[in-house]
């Protein structure tokens, strides 16, 4: 299944910067394993914002729910999701 993925970071301003900078490889790390399996399909950064959208392809919402509890990042985001379905004009055959 194909969800997009909102994800809006806020740090706050009293965050130790260390603490954050270790975070952040984590995260880069997480996100980058589950792009490389497949999972995490896409992400843009949102122009001017701390916030991405992303497409992830997944078995169903809890497999979604369980990537993004994973989130070094998540206790510091705010996340809305979308389930998507094939468009009926798409060329692409991976778009499900
Ligand atoms: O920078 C972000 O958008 C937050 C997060 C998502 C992936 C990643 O590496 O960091």
């Amino acid at each position: 299944m194909l969800f997009k993925v909102d994800m809006q970071v806020n740090i706050p301003l009293d965050a130790d910067p260390a603490v954050i900078e270790d975070i952040k490889r984590e995260e880069k790390a997480y996100s980058q394993a589950l792009q490389q399996a497949g999972k995490w399909r896409h992400i843009w950064r949102v122009a001017g914002q701390y916030a991405n959208v992303s497409i992830f392809d997944v078995e169903n919402a809890q497999e979604l729910h369980d990537v993004l509890l994973g989130l070094p990042l998540y206790k510091f985001m705010e996340i809305k999701v979308e389930a998507l379905c094939r468009h009926p004009s798409s060329i692409r055959d991976d778009d499900r």
